[in-house]
């Protein structure tokens, strides 16, 4: 497994706005989508290329098109439908599966409860996003379920990323690739990122703050 952790200022700048203890449903919103978009560059990186002749403007002219597997970009609800909208800026023709997972709040167990994922999954990059990793049980699962549906390539794109997430994924998916905008602390006795962000799903729909 590889995690990445994007060490451009514009990352760096957009997540520490993020961490503001007042900051608004709105600019909440905003950052995710931004951070997303620049997160997603960044995956694509490794993307190959193809040349092909296409009719130019004076003449047959070659240009370079990304080739090969098509995308399915894959939010873990709520809080990873934050990011959609910035990837799929990046990436506007992938396919959209959706994974329904809450985590239990005592047990910090993940606990599926929906799957909506687009067909020929073997023939796909699976991008996940979700803004946080934190013990990486919500990570693991939805991986679990695009495997068992024979996806193989999988990469996941994360806001902050805690070490104990990040030790979990290496333990039990090294092949997925991950990318992200901070690798923080440690997690709080409750489960949260410290320093982190809070609850990135009452933050992006407004349900509470905390
Ligand atoms: O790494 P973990 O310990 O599994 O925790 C991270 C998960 O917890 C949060 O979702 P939550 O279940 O709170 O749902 P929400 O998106 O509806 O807020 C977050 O968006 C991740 O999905
Ligand atoms: O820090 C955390 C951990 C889980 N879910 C969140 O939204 N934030
Ligand atoms: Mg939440």
């Amino acid at each position: 497994m590889s995690i990445t952790e994007i060490a451009h200022p514009l990352v760096k700048h957009k997540i520490g706005l993020m961490r503001e203890a007042d900051i608004s449903t709105k600019k909440f919103r905003e950052l995710t989508a931004e951070i997303a978009r620049l997160l997603a560059y960044e995956a694509c990186q490794d993307f190959p290329l193809e040349t092909v002749t296409i009719p130019g403007w004076d003449g047959p002219v070659e240009v370079q098109r990304i080739k090969g597997k098509k995308v399915t970009v894959v939010p873990i609800l709520r809080a990873g439908l934050g990011m959609l909208d910035g990837v799929l800026d990046m990436i506007p023709s992938a396919k959209v599966s959706v994974a329904g997972i809450a985590r239990n709040e005592e047990t910090l167990r993940p606990e599926p409860y929906f799957e909506k994922f687009v067909g020929h999954l073997a023939e796909r990059m699976a991008i996940i996003i979700d803004p946080m990793l934190a013990t990486g049980g919500s990570m693991a699962a939805t991986v679990d379920m695009l495997k068992r549906k024979g996806c193989t390539h999988i990469k996941a794109l994360v806001l902050v990323a805690a070490p104990e997430g990040i030790a979990l994924m290496a333990e039990q998916h090294p092949d997925v690739d991950i990318y992200t905008a901070s690798i923080d602390s440690h997690l709080n006795e409750v489960g949260y990122i410290i320093p982190g962000l809070g609850d990135a799903g009452d933050k992006i729909f407004g349900t509470k703050h905390g």
